[in-house]
């Protein structure tokens, strides 16, 4: 079987290329979408993931600002910086990186965020809203899994998907915007007893552990849709995902690589929300 490679990264610029034409209209009304993100501390890894944001906002036309605080930042004064851009007229979104140093508590600076200016999707409300159906900035990385299925076409109504993982951030949000779409959806996570037997029977399997090459060709249905949500950076520098890419792509009707399959489509996410919550604040039709 020869398989089909989904980039994220082309369906990131096909996107990008539609964003950047409402950005142009926008306009003519005088709206500006602005993205803060804010940055706590010097982790490497979060310090490219905050300038490639960066760059994405000069991309695109938006108003962007990136706040970098010291590691020993308190909770008090990240509390403080997030209700001064909750107020702030010229951001529409806001992006507290995580994971955050250990003295802040998560939870409490999530909750702080405005509802209409969460464009991660992370806030209780946002969550209960994507619960209920209802309109909701959605997580970056799960609608961007979407997003991939559904601009190569691949059919999601009444099929079997399993995902693998029941994180806040990917399994649990994925697993409900795949049964939004009509699929059937088991989920699997480090308790499952029986989980080939599971991944076996997936029409789409949706990767999500944390562990690098996790996933080989036992794993897969010949003709399986792959989707491969893991990030593990190597010892030699090298970026891999979850799933054993050689293994299993001969296999696979459709899979994503790592890089450029779901990571890119989480900051274009990123800039897609950022863009509907400006146009929701300024109340311009959608
Ligand atoms: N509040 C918050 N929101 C986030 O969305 C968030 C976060 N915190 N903390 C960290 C993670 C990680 N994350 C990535 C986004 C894009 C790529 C990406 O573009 N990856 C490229 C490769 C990048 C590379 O080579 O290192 C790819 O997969 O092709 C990766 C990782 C967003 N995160």
């Amino acid at each position: 079987m020869s398989e089909l490679l989904l980039s994220g990264k082309d369906v990131s610029q096909a996107i990008r290329e539609e964003i950047k034409q409402e950005v142009e209209r926008l306009k003519a009304v005088n709206l500006q979408p602005g993205l803060a993100v804010v940055l706590v501390g010097e982790d490497p890894a979060s310090q490219v993931y905050v300038r490639n944001k960066h760059k994405a906002c000069l991309e695109l036309g938006y108003y962007s600002e990136v706040h970098r605080l010291p590691e020993d930042t308190t909770e008090e004064q990240l509390l403080e910086l997030v209700h001064k851009l909750n107020e702030q007229e010229t951001i529409h979104g806001i992006l507290v990186q995580l994971p955050l140093p250990a003295q802040i508590h998560e939870k409490a600076i999530i909750d702080a965020i405005a509802v209409h200016k969460d464009v991660d999707g992370f806030h209780p409300v946002s969550v209960g809203n994507m619960v209920l159906g209802d309109d909701s900035l959605l997580p970056c990385t799960p609608a961007g899994v979407i997003e991939i299925l559904k601009r190569y076409n691949l059919e999601i109504a009444g099929k079997h998907a399993v995902v693998i993982g029941r994180s806040n951030i990917v399994g649990k949000p994925v697993s409900l915007l795949l049964q939004r779409e009509n699929a059937t959806v088991t989920m699997c996570h480090s308790r499952t007893s029986n989980m080939k037997e599971l991944t076996q029977q997936a029409d789409i399997l949706i990767v999500a552990i944390g562990k690098a090459k996790f996933i080989d060709a036992s794993y897969v249905k010949p003709g399986a849709v792959v989707i491969d949500v893991g990030m593990n950076r190597l010892d030699n520098g090298k970026l891999a995902g979850d799933v054993d890419f050689d293994s299993v792509r001969e296999l696979s009707s459709a899979i994503t690589p790592v890089p450029g399959g779901v990571g890119p489509m989480t900051i274009t996410m990123l800039m897609h929300n950022t863009l509907k919550a400006a146009k929701r604040i300024h109340q311009i039709e959608v």
